[in-house]
């Protein structure tokens, strides 16, 4: 996706393969994340003390992945969302002048706290190796898990591109719903459900493929890497759910001057 051409951005199409493809990112950083135990304590902040910091060891780290991510512009980007935007540094690189793609509120937009709580108390249990605690694998784990979490932020906040593009479809449409302030209308409005099913089945093609060895024999292949019945549900049931909720608050928001 060129953000530096708003006329391909907006391209529903354009945006719905975007879409696809990050599928593949999720699908894999979830797969990474599937050989570690669930390891629960990285995510308990009354476990991990630093001078200074209140928080989880996760939330330290990605603090940290932030700030160093953001000094070469990582958050300049419209479709980059930081989880602790208020601790990033100043880039030290120039400036990306990109086009006004989006309103000007865009960057608070940001539903990646309800994400990150999601993610750690509903999908980590999901895919996990089990339930165990593995200490010596705090790092690794914590690794994955930044980078399962900036997937499926980048993911579902490209809602933000998908509400714009529908927007600029059916103007006058959203502007009656929005002065309305009528929230089933617009979520009825955003709703394609025959998309939404063809993601679902393409996951579970995706995990036939991606999650299995091709070198293993038959009897061997039926234990993948992760379970596909979760990878469907985690969409379903959190994915798709969010990324309209991010296309509702962009919207209600939309008339704004
Ligand atoms: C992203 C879109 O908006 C909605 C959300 C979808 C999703 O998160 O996968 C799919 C279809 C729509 O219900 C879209 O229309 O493509």
């Amino acid at each position: 996706m060129d953000f530096m051409k708003p006329e391909t951005v907006l391209d529903l199409a354009n945006i719905r393969d975007a879409l696809v493809r990050m599928e593949d990112t999720v699908l894999f950083n979830l797969i990474e994340r599937a050989q570690f135990y669930r390891t629960a304590d990285i995510y308990n902040e009354s476990l991990f003390t630093v001078p200074g910091f209140h928080g989880s060891f996760l939330d330290w780290f990605i603090t940290e992945q932030e700030k160093i991510q953001a000094k070469i512009r990582r958050y300049e980007a419209p479709d980059e969302v930081p989880f602790f935007p208020d601790e990033l540094l100043k880039p030290i690189l120039p400036p990306v002048n990109y086009p006004n793609i989006l309103a000007p509120y865009y960057k608070e937009i940001n539903i990646n706290l309800e994400i990150k709580q999601i993610y750690t108390e509903k999908i980590v249990p999901l895919v996990a190796a089990c339930d165990g605690q593995q200490p010596e694998n705090w790092g690794s784990t914590s690794v994955c898990d930044i980078e399962c979490l900036q997937a499926l932020s980048r993911r579902i906040h490209f809602g933000k591109f998908v509400a714009e593009a529908k927007y600029q479809q059916e103007t006058e449409r959203y502007r009656k719903l929005i002065l309305d302030k009528d929230i089933p209308g617009i979520e009825a409005a955003i709703t394609n459900s025959a998309v939404e099913e063809l993601i679902l089945e393409r996951l579970k093609k995706k995990v036939d493929l991606y999650g299995v060895d091709p070198s293993l024999k038959w009897s061997q292949k039926q234990q993948g890497k992760i379970n596909k019945d979760a990878v469907v549900q985690i969409y379903k049931t959190w994915v798709i759910p969010l990324t309209k909720k991010v296309e509702v608050d962009y919207l209600l928001r939309r008339l704004e001057e």
